[in-house]
Formats: C-alpha cells, structure tokens, sequence
C-alpha cells in the first residue's frame, strides 16, 4: 500500500470516533485530509467541527461541514489529527503544516487526541523529524542560538508566516528523551509561541496505518 493509501485508511477509521451531532476537533495536514474527505462522504451530521488551521477550515466549508470557533465550545470529546512523529507513550511531534499553535489550543479543549498517522511516524524516540516551533519573528536568531548551545540547529523555515502572522523555526539534531520536560522548558523561552512537541497534549488513541491495516495503540 502506498503512504497515501494509508492516510486514508486511517482517515477512514476516524470516523468510528465521531458521533451523529457531535461537535469534533480538527486537525491539519494531508492525513486530515482524508479524514475530512471521510466525513463529509459519510453523510453523517455533525453540529460542527473545531478547526485548526484556514486550510482545513476552507476545506470542511467546500464540503458542506459546519465550521465553529474554538471561543463557542467549552469542550470536545475528541480531536482528530495527525502527526510528523509518535512515540510509544503518545507523545507526538507535530507543525509540519505549520498549524502547530492552533492544533495544540483545539487539541486541549478535547478529552481525547486521536491521532491518526501511517506506520512511518511511529519511533522509539522523537526528533528525527526537525522539531517546529513557532517564534515571535523579532525573537528568532535569539531563539536559533539557544538551540545551537544545546548542539542543535535550527533553520528559518522559508516564506512561511503562520495562521498568526508568526514564523517557524525547524531544528535539527535534537534526541528528545523527556518530551514533557523539553516541551515545558521550550515553551517559557520568551519568543517561543509554541513548541511542536505534543506531550501535556499527547494522543490517546493512535490509529496507524500498515500494511497489514490498521493497527489501534491506546496511551494511558
Ligand atoms: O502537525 C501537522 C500540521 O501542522 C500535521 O499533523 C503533520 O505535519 C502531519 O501531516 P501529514 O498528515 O500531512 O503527514
């Protein structure tokens, strides 16, 4: 199977998470793709979708999917995203899309984070994939020697400004062995919006695509 058959066999098996009138998270990214694409062929009605990013927002409009603002909703039983890595406790790192900010405000207003990735995503330990964060952009090369005095290197990710006007470092050579601690310790440096490692906001739930099919890990 290819990598985008299995984005969409998970996107597909989504939807075994979303009830008849629920109101649901959203994520962002070609997984999600798949899972909006899922929903909306499905016909069933939801009261509205949460989402994190424009991109998914204008897609679940064009499919018809009611779209609310995170401020009108209290709280969600479920948020639906996918990954760039996740380990064996759930703990993810995501913002490859560049939505990371918003993904982790939707992510908190929900009870569980179901996180839907194909098999390529799952390692033993996160940081393979340079870590996203995004920066205040007058805090940037601050926050860059930061990381090169950990012995990592971080790289202005190129003609991308955020859903909130923001930029992207991308940082490489990182081996983060304590996401909880890494990601607390990341967030309180002043210029950081948001640190794209997902561990107070760590998956519940992982539906990952292989070849065999997919595969359901839970995460206490
Ligand atoms: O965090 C994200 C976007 O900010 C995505 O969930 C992550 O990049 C995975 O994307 P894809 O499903 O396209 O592989």
């Amino acid at each position: 199977m290819t990598q985008d058959e299995l984005k969409a066999l998970v996107g597909q098996a989504a939807m075994a998470y979303v009830q008849e009138g629920a109101i649901v998270g959203v994520g962002t990214g070609s997984t999600v793709d798949k899972f909006i694409d899922a929903l909306a062929a499905s016909g069933r009605k939801i009261a509205g979708a949460v989402s994190s990013s424009v991109r998914s927002t204008e897609r679940m409009k064009a499919l018809g999917i009611p779209v609310l603002e995170a401020a009108e909703v209290k709280g969600l039983k479920v948020y639906i995203d996918g990954a760039d890595e996740i380990d064996h406790q759930g703990h993810m790192v995501k913002g490859g899309g560049a939505a990371l900010t918003r993904e982790k405000i939707v992510a908190d207003l929900a009870e569980t984070f179901v996180c839907i990735a194909d098999e390529s995503k799952l390692v033993p330990t996160l940081g393979k994939f340079p870590l996203p964060v995004e920066v205040i952009p007058m805090a940037a090369a601050q926050i860059a020697r930061r990381f090169a005095a950990m012995g990592a290197e971080a790289q202005l990710r190129a003609g991308v400004v955020t859903d909130n006007g923001c930029h992207i470092l991308d940082v490489r050579g990182l081996s983060i062995t304590d996401p909880a601690a890494f990601e607390a310790d990341v967030n309180q440096w002043p210029g950081v919006v948001t640190v794209g490692v997902f561990a107070r906001n760590k998956a519940g739930v992982c539906l990952l695509g292989t070849a065999e099919g997919v595969k359901t890990l839970t995460f206490a």
